[in-house]
């Protein structure tokens, strides 16, 4: 963690997928920053902003309003990477290092620290700048809750909201049909959104990648409430799960993007092979980008709001190289060395799986 005082200008980046809670913590570090006498700029569009030089200055007026409001008044990209930046040379695509551009731009404004909003992608670009003697603080922002060193990320409250709102509406149109009901939510390599809101809405079958399943289990299951008089089943899955010695599903290759793929397609795959084995007729819905769209949460307003008044402490404080992190329901600082390589899965033994597995819901294993 470096040390560094009597900072008087910053400025704040979104990065990575939005997520509902960005404007709560720009709000929040915009106020608590300018409380204190200093000049805030946002840089606008992820760090693709930053290379290309498109700021705003940030006042009391731009972040009037807005706690409530989904998306990032900056806007964002899962794109751009400075480190590797796209640039079109005679119709052609290369890539080639920005960072310096990027720094210098900050530099020409008089810029002496970042506010960096992102998942792990942004925070690893985040470190590197660090690395470069840029001061930084990183706030864990992702729908996907798969940011290690913190016990949640703001956006993660309102995806799992917006996915039990969904099971609630197909379980009674899967009762009235007759029929398998097949729920495809977000997450990228982790079950966090899929475990718990199928939890939270009843699911009967609940798939996530850290477990991948067997779809015998998944017809067993949906046998079992047959016989039980149940004629619908309801079943959770995560884009990124996948069936024993299959292959995990890819909906297409976003070119520019470090993490290219993306994933989607598992659910009317498992929807289909449900028809054929059960005979039953089943339905595939995906949710999709509503996840992340529109109002947060009081529990995700609450939390933003947390981490941006902590993020604009630490600059503040002089800390930097560091994340804020909710851990033991506190907020904390924690070196954003500590998160590199790492993941945030779910292990065998989360107590909500347990949970899960007590009351009788199918994990497919
Ligand atoms: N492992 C990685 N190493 C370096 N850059 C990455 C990595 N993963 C993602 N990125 C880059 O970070 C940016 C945001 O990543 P992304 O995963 O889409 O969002 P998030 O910040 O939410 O994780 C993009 O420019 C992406 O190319
Ligand atoms: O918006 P895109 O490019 O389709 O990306 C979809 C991906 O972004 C997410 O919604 C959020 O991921 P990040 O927080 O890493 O950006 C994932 O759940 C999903 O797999
Ligand atoms: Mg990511």
């Amino acid at each position: 963690m470096t040390k560094l005082n009597q900072i008087k200008t910053i400025a704040i980046l979104t990065g990575g997928g939005d997520a509902p809670g960005l404007n709560a913590v720009i709000r929040a570090a915009v106020r608590t920053a300018l409380g204190r006498g200093l000049t805030v700029w946002g840089i606008k569009n992820g760090f693709g902003g930053m290379v290309e030089n498109k700021m705003m200055q940030l006042t009391d007026e731009s972040v009037a309003g807005i706690l409530p409001r989904g998306g990032t008044i900056l806007g964002t990209t899962n794109r751009d990477n400075p480190f590797n930046y796209p640039q079109t040379q005679a119709g052609a695509v290369i890539y080639t290092d920005m960072s310096a551009r990027a720094l210098n731009n900050l530099r020409q404004a008089g810029i002496e620290a970042l506010i960096v909003i992102g998942g792990d992608g942004t925070i690893k670009i985040a470190g590197e700048f660090h690395q470069l003697g840029l001061p930084v603080v990183a706030v864990p922002k992702t729908i996907d809750n798969d940011i290690p060193v913190t016990e949640r990320t703001f956006g993660f409250d309102t995806a799992v909201g917006v996915a039990t709102d969904a099971l609630d509406r197909l379980h009674t149109t899967a009762e009235s049909h007759h029929r398998v009901m097949v729920l495809e939510v977000m997450g990228r390599y982790a079950g966090w959104i899929a475990l718990h809101a199928g939890m939270a809405g009843g699911a009967d079958c609940i798939l996530i990648p850290e477990i991948p399943f067997n779809t015998g289990s998944v017809i067993a299951k949906i046998k079992e409430r047959q016989q039980r008089g149940r004629q619908f089943s309801l079943i959770v899955i995560a884009e990124g799960a996948h069936a024993l010695g299959g292959e995990i599903s890819i909906a297409r290759i976003v070119e520019g993007s470090h993490e290219k793929v993306r994933l989607g397609g598992i659910g009317e795959k498992l929807a289909r092979e449900i028809e054929e084995l059960t005979g039953m007729e089943s339905r595939c819905t995906v949710l999709g980008h509503v996840q992340r769209g529109g109002t947060p949460t009081a529990f995700d307003r609450v939390l933003s709001t947390r981490y941006g008044v902590a993020a604009a402490q630490s600059v503040l404080a002089g800390h930097f190289g560091i994340m804020v992190s909710l851990q033991k329901n506190r907020i904390i600082r924690v070196p954003i060395a500590d998160i590199a390589g790492k993941a945030n899965n779910i292990t065998p033994e989360d107590e909500l799986l347990l949970a899960g597995r007590a009351i009788g819901v199918c994990f497919g294993d």
